[in-house]
């Protein structure tokens, strides 16, 4: 028997009735559909989704528990759950916890017994749209009222969440072997993954709030610098986007990946779009142009650089030559960019890769040749 005691609500009016899931209340945010088949805790820790509701198409969530390891960030990011059938028993040797308990412990409002492929179908052929989750008492508000509510709440477009997930002051993770040096990692939401996977190749990690400004990056003198992924609409950025100039401008190699793709498009002068409904999962094909290789990659963007995918073109805001690096094979987007005249390149898929396979992390490798090369005429002057 299912008693309908929670509601989600889409704002073209579909409803989908099911069960009160982690905390009750209510909650809005963008409906967004995520394909992953494992990889749900790094996913509701990732504070990409910050203003999203996540439905797992997976129809079993939660038999893995939560645990102290693959936490992405400090917190559950996401503003929303929507799961077909969480599982009532958790069974992993490393779990600490159940989901259910942490959706509750962070205040994340969820939904479970709702029909998860139907909602994917509905964003995937309307588009992903604003939504809201009603629980407990507010499952019994008025129909009429819930709509209104979910139709007055703020949609991602020209939304900018930065300040919202970034650090407030600067932390330092330390380099692991021999050290290439102090790199300037400009938090607009990083995983942890991402942070592990910098200290591994020799950078001393800087992670800086995301109001730093050009003359506090260049005076902790990096020899590079990282913007990361985060979310919001990269076209409410302006300010990171002409942090990146000056960056580039001082000749400081840079690397950026998801968020970080998109602010170095607008840097180099492309604009960003909003897609109908992202890439969201952690089987994404996207072929390599420089290797000819294919990668299947983790992927979680709602927007995307519009630059033209024919050979170099120059760059609109005159950092030179750029190309498009990376192409997503199922639907042709953009997912990295490479600058053929400043030491610049960025991916907009998630080589970190967690969850996800491990196809990318030459990128990683790639980034600390690329410093190293950049390093090397100055010393040998
Ligand atoms: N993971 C990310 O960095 C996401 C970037 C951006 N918020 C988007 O949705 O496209």
């Amino acid at each position: 028997m299912t008693t309908t005691t929670a509601v989600l609500v889409l704002e073209d009016g579909t409803r989908y009735e099911g069960r009160a899931y982690g905390a009750r209340g209510r909650t809005f945010g963008e409906a967004v559909f995520a394909t992953g088949m494992s990889g749900y805790q790094e996913t509701l820790t990732d504070p990409s989704y910050a203003g999203q509701l996540v439905v797992m198409t997976a129809p079993h969530i939660g038999n893995t528990g939560m645990n102290d390891e693959d936490v992405e960030s400090r917190r559950i990011w996401v503003d929303g759950f929507i799961v077909r059938d969480p599982s009532r028993v958790v069974s992993n040797y490393r779990a600490t916890r159940s989901l259910d308990d942490d959706l509750v412990a962070h205040g994340v409002v969820g939904i479970s017994g709702i029909d998860t492929r139907a909602v994917t179908r509905r964003l995937r052929d309307a588009g992903v749209m604003r939504a809201g989750i009603f629980s407990g008492d507010d499952a019994d508000l008025d129909p009429a009222a819930q709509l209104a509510l979910v139709q007055e709440s703020a949609g991602m477009l020209g939304r900018n969440l930065s300040s919202e997930v970034s650090v407030a002051t600067a932390t330092v993770v330390a380099a692991e072997g021999e050290t290439v040096g102090r790199l300037a990692v400009l938090d607009l939401g990083v995983k942890e993954s991402t942070l592990r996977q910098l200290a591994a190749r020799g950078f001393e990690v800087h992670v800086l709030p995301q109001s730093t400004t050009l003359d506090e990056l260049l005076a902790l003198d990096p020899v590079a610098v990282f913007y990361s992924n985060g979310p919001g609409d990269p076209a409410a950025s302006e300010a990171h986007v002409e942090l990146l100039q000056g960056v580039l401008r001082a000749g400081l190699p840079f690397f950026g990946i998801c968020f970080g793709n998109q602010l170095l498009g607008r840097a180099l002068g492309f604009g960003t779009y909003k897609l109908p409904f992202g890439h969201r999962g952690i089987n994404q094909p996207v072929l390599d142009r420089e290797s000819g290789r294919i990668e299947i990659t983790a992927h979680n963007h709602g927007f995307a650089v519009d630059a033209p995918r024919e050979g170099a073109v120059e760059s609109p805001a005159g950092f030179g030559r750029v190309e498009v690096s990376h192409i997503g094979l199922n639907d042709d987007v953009v997912e990295g960019l490479r600058a053929l005249d400043i030491p610049a390149f960025s991916v907009q898929y998630h080589p970190e890769a967690a969850a996800g396979p491990h196809d990318s992390t030459y990128l990683f490798d790639r980034f600390r040749a690329m410093v190293i090369a950049a390093q090397t005429p100055k010393d040998s002057q």
